[in-house]
């Protein structure tokens, strides 16, 4: 190749420049700087489609070169954007592109990427596609006592038994009648307790409706261990405290249908006494606000209808026998848009779309989270979420995680 890289690719993009011009004849789009190098992708294999090919010009030597490409490279698309996404790693985002074939990263200084420079002896890129999620992750169920969360994690484990454990909890509450110590709860004396928070024994701990309850880090061990997706019965602190651990989990509130629906389930359980039922309920009022704190639950179900309540909690952990169809419809009918922007802050893509009449269905914002990637090339990049951005409503409303 050998010219010279002019300074638009360095310092922004001068439209009127003869490369430019004569790199974007070639099909070229993008021009990420990562270091000392540029990376062109784009390209056409056969003078009509666009493809993504690599060319890389290194400002030290003023060389243009083709590295080694590793990897399967996206399909050729109607255009794309590239991001830095850190330094050793470009994002990009395919156009007019279903959701579940979007996103891509070429990686161009990565562990992996540098180990193959050095033994094929050339300028080495690989490509990886970004995949949404990275499998099971504990679920954390909450909300106030009474609305029913035993229940359904009771039906979820009847009906799935090889897929969930439940996370067995410490509690210093005296046991009630048929439940079983080490099953129901680890049933403990509070001084006990108290010295095993004191020697970081649990992930989180909180004081309950007068009682001492935590989550011990070997009872949720004993469950991953067992092959299991680990399910969490906690009120809102521990909720709180796990969203703030180093645990990735899935964050599911429930709410009753109404306060009065509430107070009838807790008293017609007959576990409590009346005293006790008033201090549940009051501590009720401040729970279901907490629910609402943004960022804190991922989910809400109503537990109306038992049946119902359940078919939805299925639902989000993709259990349902449609799930797993309406869930590829949607990543389908979701495209991301021929035309949009980007912003980045962190590690968190805001992909603005074109106008949008006002009350059409179909987002066309979304905003992509890849602040916990895992893995990479060789093979896939984990961890991505993607959310559709309900147009009509300010940009932090997600409508659905997709
Ligand atoms: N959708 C529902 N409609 C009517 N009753 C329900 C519903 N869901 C659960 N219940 C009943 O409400 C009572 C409380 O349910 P459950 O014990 O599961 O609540 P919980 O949220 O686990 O309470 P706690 O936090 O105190 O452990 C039980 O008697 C249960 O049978
Ligand atoms: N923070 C935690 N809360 C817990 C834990 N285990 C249970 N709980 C919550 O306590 C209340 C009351 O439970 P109950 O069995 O006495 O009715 C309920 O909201 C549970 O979710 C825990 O380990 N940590």
């Amino acid at each position: 190749m050998g010219e010279e890289a002019p300074e638009y690719l360095l310092d922004g993009l001068d439209k009127f420049s003869p490369l430019r011009c004569d790199l974007e004849s070639q099909g070229y789009q993008t021009a990420t700087t990562v270091g000392d190098k540029i990376y062109v992708i784009g390209g056409s294999d056969d003078g009509t489609k666009l493809s993504m090919n690599v060319k890389v010009f290194d400002k030290l030597t003023g060389i243009w070169s083709i590295p080694t490409v590793l990897g399967t490279k996206p399909v050729p698309s109607k255009g794309h954007s590239a991001v830095l996404f850190n330094n050793d790693r470009i994002l990009i985002l395919t156009r007019d592109s279903p959701l579940d074939d979007c996103t891509w990263f070429l990686e161009v200084s990565t562990p992996f990427v540098k180990e193959k420079d050095k033994i094929l002896g050339t300028e080495v890129v690989a490509w990886s596609k970004g995949v949404r999620g990275d499998g099971p992750m504990p679920i954390v169920i909450s909300g106030p006592s009474g609305v029913g969360k035993g229940t359904l994690i009771s039906k979820l484990m009847k009906e799935f038994p090889s897929t969930f454990g439940f996370s067995v909890s410490h509690t210093t509450r005296a046991p009630r009648e048929k439940e079983v110590d080490g099953v129901h709860y680890h049933f403990t004396e509070r001084s006990k307790m108290e010295k095993e928070i004191m020697d970081g024994k649990f992930l989180e701990s909180a004081l309950v409706h007068g009682n001492l309850y935590g989550t011990s880090i070997e009872a949720v061990e004993a469950v991953t261990d067992a092959g299991k997706r680990c399910i969490l019965d906690i009120d809102v602190q521990g909720a709180r405290s796990v969203r703030s651990s180093s645990l990735e989990a899935i964050f599911i509130f429930i709410c009753p249908p109404s306060f009065e629906d509430l107070e009838k389930r807790l008293r017609d359980r007959g576990t409590e006494t009346e005293e006790q039922v008033q201090k549940r309920l009051r501590n009720a009022k401040a729970e279901l606000d907490q629910g609402k704190s943004p960022g804190l639950f991922d989910h809400i179900l109503v537990n109306d209808v038992l049946e119902t309540c359940y078919k939805n909690l299925k639902k989000i952990l993709g259990l349902d026998e449609t799930a797993d169809a309406l869930y590829q419809q949607s990543m389908k009918n979701h495209k991301i848009p021929l035309c949009y922007s980007i912003s980045k802050t962190d590690q968190k893509f805001l992909i603005h779309g074109g106008s949008n009449e006002l009350g059409a269905a179909t987002p066309t914002s979304f905003m992509l989270d890849a602040s916990l990637l895992k893995g990479g090339a060789p093979g896939r990049t984990r961890g991505l979420k993607i959310y559709a951005i309900d147009p009509l409503t300010d940009s932090l409303n997600w409508i659905e995680q997709l």
